[in-house]
């Protein structure tokens, strides 16, 4: 049986599958295509979401380029959106029809090893099928075209007017929230917010350098200046980040390409031997080095937020960290998606952290090959897509 992805999530479509559009990544490095694609209905401990507004990250781009390991092709991208429940598949009690969610592709699952050792936020429940682009209960696919299975992506795989997610991997929100927006709560901000209140656990007084200015890195900013960091040093190569960067906290910026010296140095000499903390938010292994040795002696610790293709590695002098620097990073910003992610909306409601400010684009699903394409232009952070009704 099926139904038209055009109602608004009702019983009429509970128990079909649904055809509906979709932006599907067939080959990396290819322009995604959005044709209709058939989506099956939730099994067991699954819950169907009709996705209103997706936003793209930087990872999307990582894993369209081909450099993501777990990258499967064809798969349907996108895991930074919100949505309405349409329908729940059987034993499903963490959601029901007509909840507003955001998906989670850090599931939260409260049972497995992880989520109970109180040491991460890493879940390790659906992770083995999240990492092949299928489903738990049957490790399938609730995506295909004429028939073809499609991968999921990250468990999310929100450029989809409709998509399947695990019940862990939803996060209940205020039906209040404005969905056009709050869509990026679920990957960029919280990942800047939680690195440096979480992963790093910045303290008043504290010196900050932050690597990259884009959104996770603008999130850093902010997290650092609400932690009452005395210092927030932004590097980027664009100096026309500066000025924006300044709008979330960053209290002064350096360029690399004003240097013939290793960054690092130049932060040292800046910051009376390094900064208490560092925050690595582009994706590169030298820049994650500087991040690190920018770091003070004894004490400095660096964050790794950015996310590298396989065979890249990362290196530095074992004397740095015998020295005291400590190298760590994190995944979604420390945060417990499930538990989290609503209180992340509720601070957004109260207007104690920005959202509105990180939306500098917004195109229809049928232009999301120009979203990708402004994602590499510089001035963008994020382009949040309005899906198709
Ligand atoms: N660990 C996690 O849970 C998460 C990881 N990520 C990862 O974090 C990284 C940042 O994500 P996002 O903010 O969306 O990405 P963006 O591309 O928006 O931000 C990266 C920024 O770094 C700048 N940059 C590029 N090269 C350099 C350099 N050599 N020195 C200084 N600045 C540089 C870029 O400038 P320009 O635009 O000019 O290139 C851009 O402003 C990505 O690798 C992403 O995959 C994202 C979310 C969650
Ligand atoms: N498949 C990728 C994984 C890259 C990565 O580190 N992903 C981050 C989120 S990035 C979001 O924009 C993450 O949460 N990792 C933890 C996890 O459980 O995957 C690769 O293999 O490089
Ligand atoms: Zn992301
Ligand atoms: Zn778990």
């Amino acid at each position: 049986m099926h139904a038209s992805a055009n109602m608004a999530p009702s019983t009429d479509t509970m128990g079909k599958t649904i055809t509906c559009k979709a932006a599907v990544a067939y080959e990396a490095g290819k322009p995604l295509q959005v044709i209709d694609v058939q989506v099956a209905p939730p099994q067991a401990g699954e819950v169907r979401i009709k996705i209103t507004h997706t936003a793209l990250c930087h990872t999307d781009k990582f894993t369209l380029s081909g450099e993501d390991p777990e990258g499967l092709f064809p798969c349907i991208l996108g895991h930074e959106a919100a949505g309405i429940v349409e329908s729940v598949g059987e034993g499903v009690t963490i959601v029901q029809p007509g909840d507003h969610v955001i998906p989670c592709y850090q599931a939260e699952c409260r049972e497995c090893k992880m989520c109970k050792s109180g040491k991460t936020n890493l879940c390790a429940k659906v992770r083995p099928a999240t990492g092949n682009g299928v489903m738990l209960h049957d490790m399938k696919s609730r995506f295909s075209v004429d028939g073809k299975p499609i991968y999921h992506f990250m468990g999310t795989s929100t450029f989809s007017q409709y998509t399947v997610v695990h019940d862990v991997s939803c996060a209940k929100i205020d039906k209040d929230a404005p969905l056009d927006k709050v869509c990026l709560l679920g990957c960029g901000i919280p990942t800047g917010l939680g690195a440096v209140w979480n992963t790093a656990k910045v303290e008043k007084g504290a010196t900050v350098a932050v690597f990259g200015l884009g959104t996770v890195g603008l999130a850093c900013c902010e997290g650092a200046k609400k932690a009452g960091a005395s210092r927030v040093i932004g590097i980027d190569i664009d100096i026309n980040k500066f000025k924006r960067a300044t709008e979330f906290g960053c209290t002064e910026f350096i360029n690399p390409k004003d240097f013939d010296k290793p960054i690092q140095e130049v932060i040292a000499e800046k910051t009376d031997g390094g900064v208490d903390y560092s925050f690595e938010c582009i994706g590169k292994t030298d820049t994650m080095r500087a991040a690190l040795e920018c770091c003070h002696k004894g004490w400095g610790t660096s964050v790794i937020i950015g996310v590298a293709g396989s065979g890249q590695e990362i290196r530095t002098r074992p004397f740095q960290l015998v020295t005291g620097r400590v190298w760590k990073g994190t995944a979604f910003g420390g945060f417990k998606s499930r538990t989290s992610v609503p209180d992340l909306v509720k601070l957004y409601m109260n207007k104690e952290i920005k959202v509105d400010e990180y939306v500098t684009h917004e195109l229809p699903l049928s232009e999301i090959n120009k979203a990708f394409d402004l994602l590499s232009s510089g001035n963008c952070l994020r382009c949040v897509i309005h899906m198709p009704n």
